[in-house]
């Protein structure tokens, strides 16, 4: 019983990575699954899909590995957050396609619940704020456009789940309804102060109570897995949210310590400790873990498009190859020229939550080329996460210009880290477990298994591969934030 399994259900691909008693990676297999875009601004992922991928991986590992069932002592999930799903229980069976946290679809309803004034009650129980982002109206949608869905599930028939509470329900044959408090933070219907089920959001939603799974804390019994499938049942003993696993992953226990994962999107979670932080900046307040049935809380700032601008240089624009390229061209890029892309493919998030706004480029030149393009798209990235960071700062004097860990794909590229480093006028740490999403849920599961040690000796183990210091007059970093700023009020202008 040397091993754990994590499995990390992301918005892309399904991944599983095998971990030894000392998390170590031995073996990972990674799908990726089709995007489905029915509507303009719609996204939704088969869930069966999200199913049979994150089984076969999980398989993969194992078999990868060699080893034997009775190696794996526990089982560790971490999924996309917010993305909906709702399926019959008696036989399993979806409603519908999963609806992703990216789906814009439920901006009207939400825009009428502001308009009503509901606004401000939500975010005091919930830490969130009325945008189609999460899990709620996401729901609503399904319970009103399903014909006969509201009535069954007053019935108690159907079953209400993030991918986490999906996974489970399959791993154990039907036989658990649970998540854990992070995911459950996510959906707009928990109540993050007293950590339960909000009746009077449900009923504003006009979401049955019956439909939603049992609340767990992150290191926990989640059932036993079906013997078919490895072989022999495996208990799933960990659950976080991957934004939340990924905090865990980099060991940001204490009050102060702050992550950034850049993977499509950019999430910044800065641990707030016991203090559930109120935002006056439109950042999130969310739950980073519950351990033991003690909640600790944090402070969210989430983009929606990080490395997916690197990805639109690729595939819409045509000017690299693979995303490693930018570097080199970022490198080459005019320095008197200052081209200042705003990446609001898909609207903006925090601090600014303006799902109308498009993307705009400013300074462009007839000596504008793809090498300024480049170093504006990985500029892009550090000017939002400094963004983030000012709010976090404005938000909670604790949070004061400490050392940001990040990790996720784009942090691989060091010009955009040193960038991030430069604009923020603070040190970027890369650890040497890049894996931090999956780390996070395995340890989570090595943790209720008891073969993990304690918060504080795991966070010893987190390793330095570089530090980005920063390297910008202060006086330059100031003047190209200010212009970042007049941009993207520039962009909201436009919309
Ligand atoms: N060397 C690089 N330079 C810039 N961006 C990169 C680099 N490597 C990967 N990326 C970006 O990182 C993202 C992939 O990160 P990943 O953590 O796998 O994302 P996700 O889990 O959201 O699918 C892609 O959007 C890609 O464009
Ligand atoms: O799957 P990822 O890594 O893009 O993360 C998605 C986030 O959890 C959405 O809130």
């Amino acid at each position: 019983m040397t091993h754990i399994l994590a499995i990390d259900q992301g918005t892309t691909s399904s991944r599983a990575i095998l971990f030894d008693a000392s998390l170590r990676v031995v073996s990972s297999a990674q799908h990726e699954f089709a995007q489905h875009f029915p509507a303009s601004g719609w996204v939704e992922h088969d869930a069966s899909d999200l199913w049979v991928t994150v089984a076969g991986v999980a398989r993969a590992a194992v078999e990868k590995a060699g080893a034997r069932p009775q190696d794996i002592a526990a089982i560790g999930i971490t999924n996309q957050r917010e993305t909906t799903l709702l399926w019959d229980r008696r036989t399993g069976q979806p409603l519908h396609r999963a609806i992703v946290w990216q789906d814009r679809r439920t901006a009207g309803l939400c825009d009428r619940l502001r308009a009503e004034g509901h606004e401000p009650m939500i975010t005091a129980r919930t830490g969130l704020l009325l945008d189609p982002y999460f899990s709620g109206s996401k729901l609503k949608w399904l319970l009103d456009n399903i014909d006969g869905a509201r009535r069954r599930a007053q019935r108690g028939e159907l079953a209400f789940g993030t991918v986490d509470s999906w996974l489970i329900w399959n791993l154990t044959g039907g036989k658990v309804h649970a998540t854990d408090a992070t995911n459950a933070a996510r959906t707009l219907l928990y109540n993050i102060a007293e950590n339960r089920w909000d009746a009077d959001i449900c009923a504003l939603l006009d979401i049955p109570m019956a439909l939603l799974p049992e609340v767990r804390d992150c290191a926990d019994d989640y059932g036993r897995t079906r013997a078919d499938l490895f072989g022999r049942e495996i208990p799933i003993l960990g659950v976080a949210g991957d934004q939340q696993a990924a905090t865990v992953g980099q060991a940001c226990f204490a009050p102060g310590m702050a992550k950034s994962t850049y993977g499509t999107g950019c999430f910044a979670l800065l641990n707030t400790g016991t203090q559930r932080v109120a935002s006056r900046n439109r950042l999130l307040t969310t739950i980073a873990y519950r351990l033991d049935g003690r909640t600790t809380y944090a402070l969210e700032g989430s983009i929606f498009i990080a490395g997916a601008v690197v990805q639109w240089l690729r595939d819409g624009l045509g000017l690299i190859r693979q995303a490693a390229e930018t570097q080199a061209l970022a490198e080459a890029a005019d320095p008197a020229q200052d081209l200042v892309l705003v990446p609001a493919f898909t609207g903006l998030g925090a601090p600014y939550w303006r799902p109308d706004c498009r993307g705009a480029v400013f300074g462009l030149t007839r000596n504008s080329g793809p090498a300024e393009f480049a170093r504006a798209a990985l500029e892009s990235v550090g000017f939002q996460t400094r963004d983030l960071l000012d709010a976090m700062r404005a938000d909670w004097s604790d949070a004061a210009g400490g050392v940001l860990r990040v990790d996720g794909g784009m942090a691989t590229s060091d010009w955009t880290m040193q960038f991030l480093a430069d604009i923020l006028g603070a040190p970027v740490d890369r650890p040497r477990v890049t894996e931090t999403t999956a780390l996070g849920a395995g340890y989570l599961a090595g943790l209720q298994a008891g073969i993990c040690p304690a918060p504080e000796e795991f966070s010893r183990a987190w390793a330095l591969e570089r530090r980005f210091e920063p390297a910008m007059a202060p006086q330059q970093r100031e003047a190209r934030h200010a212009r970042w700023k007049k941009a993207v009020q520039a962009t909201m202008q436009a919309a």
